[in-house]
Formats: structure tokens, sequence, C-alpha cells
């Protein structure tokens, strides 16, 4: 029997498609993407990767035992260092103000909302169901998307980032961690699950849409 992911995978696959087709990544791929998008989805992509902070942190006061939480706070020290250290880098070396950008878009709220309070609300298996949704759909555009050349040093590097084994690793730890958690799982509370992770895809989606808004 197919895994637990990999019934996700196989039953949201019309809103996986929409992301991984979004115009977004599509922009990306033809090496297209409008600085002004660009700039603007740092902005808010900065203040995504301080929540990703909170809810890892969750995910390590709610984690079942120190095996976890030694991965976790790896994957914690990567969000604070790499992944902090590239928006303080980036936004200074491209002069952006976030003063000149939109700060208050709706979807943007709807996605940080939105996780952050099921990681709240929900138990371990929630949050690993959050973060697997968001990495591994991440990953594989980057991952196809890095095929590709992109001029933009910046957008480059980003691209690398998400396309890089370190980023493979952890995306393909939480698949194996969600599978884990889903094996000793009632059926209604995997249902539960699945309706989740197909949330973070629609909130993503929105999220990405959101860097093309004037
Ligand atoms: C919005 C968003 N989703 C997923 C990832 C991957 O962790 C990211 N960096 N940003």
């Amino acid at each position: 029997m197919a895994s637990f992911t990999e019934q996700l995978l196989a039953e949201h696959q019309a809103t996986w498609r929409a992301m991984q087709q979004h115009r977004f990544v599509t922009d990306i791929e033809q090496d297209k993407l409008p600085d002004r998008v660009f700039n603007q989805y740092l902005v808010f992509e900065g203040d995504f990767v301080a929540t990703a902070i909170g809810i890892f942190a969750l995910a390590v006061s709610k984690a079942p035992g120190i095996r976890q939480q030694r991965w976790l706070v790896g994957v914690l020290n990567a969000l604070v260092d790499e992944q902090m250290g590239y928006f303080e880098e980036v936004l200074a070396r491209r002069k952006i103000d976030v003063n000149d950008y939109r700060r208050d878009l709706p979807a943007v709220g709807r996605f940080r909302d939105g996780m952050l309070a099921a990681a709240q609300q929900g138990g371990y298996a929630d949050i690993i169901t959050l973060m697997f949704g968001a990495e591994w759909m991440y990953y594989t555009w980057c991952r196809r998307v890095s095929e590709s050349a992109q001029a933009d040093g910046d957008l480059r590097h980003w691209v690398d980032m998400h396309a890089a084994e370190e980023f493979f690793a952890q995306a393909r730890w939480l698949k194996e961690e969600l599978d884990a958690c889903a094996a000793a799982m009632a059926d209604d509370e995997r249902r539960r699950l699945s309706v989740l992770y197909r949330r973070v895809l629609e909130w993503e989606i929105d999220f990405h849409g959101a860097a093309y808004t004037e």
C-alpha cells in the first residue's frame, strides 16, 4: 500500500499541479520574473521565514523525543543562520526599502496566520504535515527550475538554496516522519491531516500570487 505521504500527493494532485505550474514558478523558470515582483516577494518571504522559526520551535516543544528534537534544532539553525542571513544581505544589497512595498497583503496574512494557528492548536503530526506540505512542494519546483538559468544572482541563489541536497534532506525527513506518525493513526485523524495538507497548498498558491499585487 502507498505510504500516507504518497496518498496525500495522489489525492491532491490538482492543487499540487496548480502550485508547480504557478505563474511565479514558471516566470522564474523562463527567467522573466519582474524585479519588482521578486523584491515584493523577498519582503514578505523574509517575514515568513521568521514565522517558520516559530513553527519549528513549536515542533521542538511538541516532539515525542530527543531524536526528533536533535534534527529539528538543526533545521532551526539553518533557518536562523543561512536563511535569515540571506534576507539581511539581500535586502541591503538590493537597497530594498520595505516601506516601498506592501506588508499587509491579505493572502500573506492568511498563510502566516493559518500556519501559526494550526501549529499552535495542533499536535506534533499537524506541524510535520504543515512543513512537509510547504517544503516538499518548494523543493520540487526549485529542483526543476534550477535546471534553467536565472540571470539575477540573488534569485539564482534563492533557487539553489532550495534545490540543494541539505534542503532535500530536510524535506525528505519531514516526509518520512509524517509517514511514521501516520502509521499509528486512526483513519479520521489521517483524513483531518489530509484536509490540512490541502489547505497548506492552497495558502501557498495565494501567497505566491500576492507578489504580483500592484
Ligand atoms: C512560502 C514558502 N513556502 C515554503 C517554503 C519552503 O520552506 C518557503 N521558504 N516559503
